[in-house]
């Protein structure tokens, strides 16, 4: 390799993504010098029904493993483990986990982001809002309506499925024992970050219980502006303030490595995969955007130290806080439930490709789709339909339709829902987007890349080192030890950082044939949703 690693100082990154955990080593220029990377179990205990749950001991043993592979192929390299000065952690948002204070161990396995079994809890704080509201300051209350604005104007948010509050309010009025601790204070809440911080920084001995802003920006508990819990609506849930974590920034020491390989190594940043993304694609100031493609796929738009209200069904999220007291920097985003996962279901379940990258050479297979359209609504639509009650939808098929047509209308369905929100970026934020930067497991593949260029109608464009969410929190880690001279508030301190080539891909399609599909599909969404509530009479 280049730049005289061997002599280098090094920055590791523990990602737990959806399915994965993977621990990389990087260098200053973002090179990989060592990494190890394993999937992990996916219980979905209820067939037919939208339960989706991780074990988090799992997890956590999962990233022990991954920190001691990836050091073993270190040393191998001829590295010392000394070269790791510090790791940053990033994770899937919004998965829910409770844990016991006095044991340390989880109560119950964590619900997943994905998890739609909360539509009834969400029904009913639909109608708590209609009907008492949240008090947003002493003795004003504002309710219906007005509730609903006020709620997105505190968090950024609406009522969802998706959202850590609606799941730990379920897990309370579901399981007794999660309901007991809850009662005597012995309930920690957190999202994954919380739980694998806590474990690596000595668990019950030391009890860090704490939790990063972007991820917190994901529990419809903190307010944006202020960054801090909002008791109107920890009220409003129900929930004992005793459940809370400490606030932390998303670049800063918050403690040594408690055991095993790393121990003694400091732990410098937190966040968010998909704002962890945003950072390792260097989109810090207003206006850049980024698209990963994992499990689902989550667009954000950076907008600065503004917080930019959508009207067009988009999230405004935290991206980041750089420091302790910082000002934070926002972002809007597009979250779309369903992207490598309807990969994934191919594979697994239909069983029309035998491997992930296959439906690559699949779709290729077909100049089109034959006039299918395949409306990936596995577990309702989220940006910027919001609709827990739309089902999945294959429509157009026929007796020509064969494998490659439905391969091929999936990778449409990923690119037909990132222009809806880019068309709702437009709307929120005035500005268009020419350009996409992309990454995520899905963009390894070359016809999902020209298909997503060519339905969507912008370039693509993707990294040849595509561990952006990974390279994310090494950044934010780094950055808090001053190391590399990294600056998350100085876009300029990265220029070294991940400098090497980029792939374009163009669209091609003329304009008005793309049009007249992007008008099929909003005709095929519309035929989706309201499925769950369906009536016949209204058909
Ligand atoms: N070559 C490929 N083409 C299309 N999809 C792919 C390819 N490789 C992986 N995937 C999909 O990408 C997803 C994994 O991406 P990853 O970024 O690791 O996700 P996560 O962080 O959500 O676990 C899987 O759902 C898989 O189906
Ligand atoms: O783990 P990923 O890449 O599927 O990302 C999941 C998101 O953070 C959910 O909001």
């Amino acid at each position: 390799m280049s730049h005289g690693l061997k002599h280098t100082e090094l920055v590791g990154s523990l990602d737990c993504g959806t399915t994965s955990v993977r621990f990389i080593l990087f260098n200053k220029y973002a090179d990989i010098v060592a990494q190890h990377q394993l999937e992990f179990p996916q219980y979905y205990p209820h067939p037919g029904q939208v339960w989706h749950e991780h074990d988090v001991e799992e997890i956590q043993q999962h990233a022990d493993i991954c920190i001691a592979e990836a050091l073993n192929s270190l040393e191998a390299s001829g590295f010392s483990k000394q070269s790791v000065k510090v790791i940053g952690i990033t994770n899937q948002r919004e998965t829910t986990v409770a844990w016991s204070r006095s044991t340390g161990k989880p109560l119950c396995k964590a619900i997943v982001w994905a998890d739609s079994r909360t539509k009834n809890t969400v029904a009913h704080y639909e109608q708590k809002l209609g009907e008492t509201g949240i008090q947003v300051s002493p003795g004003i209350w504002k309710k219906e309506k007005e509730g609903v604005e006020a709620l997105r104007e505190i968090t950024g948010l609406p009522l969802s499925t998706y959202f850590s509050a609606i799941k730990l309010r379920w897990m309370i009025d579901n399981y007794p024992n999660v309901f007991k601790a809850h009662n005597a204070d012995d309930l920690c809440f957190g999202t994954i970050e919380s739980w694998i911080v806590y474990n690596l920084l000595g668990g019950p001995k030391t009890n860090i219980h704490i939790s990063e802003v972007s991820n917190a920006s994901r529990t419809l508990l903190l307010n944006t502006a202020t960054l801090k819990w909002e008791q109107s609506l920890v009220d409003f849930f129900g929930f004992r303030p005793s459940i809370l974590p400490k606030l932390v920034s998303t670049s800063e020491v918050y403690g040594n490595i408690a055991y095993g390989p790393l121990t003694g190594v400091p732990i410098g940043g937190l966040v968010g995969d998909q704002q962890g993304a945003l950072i390792g694609n260097k989109c810090l100031t207003r206006g850049e955007a980024k698209c990963t493609y994992g499990t689902g796929a989550f667009l954000l738009f950076c907008t600065g130290h503004d917080i930019v209200k959508s009207n067009h069904g988009l999230l405004s999220t935290i991206a980041y806080q750089p420091g302790p007291g910082a000002k934070p920097v926002y972002a809007l985003e597009g979250s779309i439930a369903v992207a490598g996962s309807a990969v994934k279901w191919l594979r697994d379940q239909m069983k029309i490709i035998s491997s992930a990258a296959e439906i690559n050479s699949l779709a290729a297979q077909e100049p089109d789709t034959g006039g299918v359209y395949f409306v990936t609504a596995f577990s309702g639509l989220l940006a910027p339909y919001w609709d827990p009650g739309a089902a999945g939808l294959l429509i157009g098929i026929s007796q020509y339709t064969n494998p490659s047509h439905i391969a091929r209308a999936a990778l449409e369905a990923n690119a037909f829902q990132t222009r809806a929100i880019i068309e709702s970026m437009k709307l929120d934020s005035g500005s268009d987007l020419k350009a996409l930067k992309v990454d995520g497991g899905m963009t390894n593949g070359d016809v999902a890349m020209k298909i997503l260029a060519d339905i969507g109608g912008f370039r693509v464009i993707r990294p040849e080192m595509r561990e952006s969410t990974a390279l994310g929190s090494a950044i934010c880690a780094g950055a808090a030890i001053k190391l590399f001279g990294w600056d998350l508030t100085k876009p300029e301190s990265l220029s070294e950082v991940n400098t090497k080539g980029n792939v374009e891909f163009t669209a091609h399609r003329i304009e008005e044939e793309r049009q007249k599909k992007w008008e099929k599909w909003q005709l095929a969404v519309k035929r989706s949703r309201n499925w769950e509530e369906g009536d016949v009479s209204k058909a």
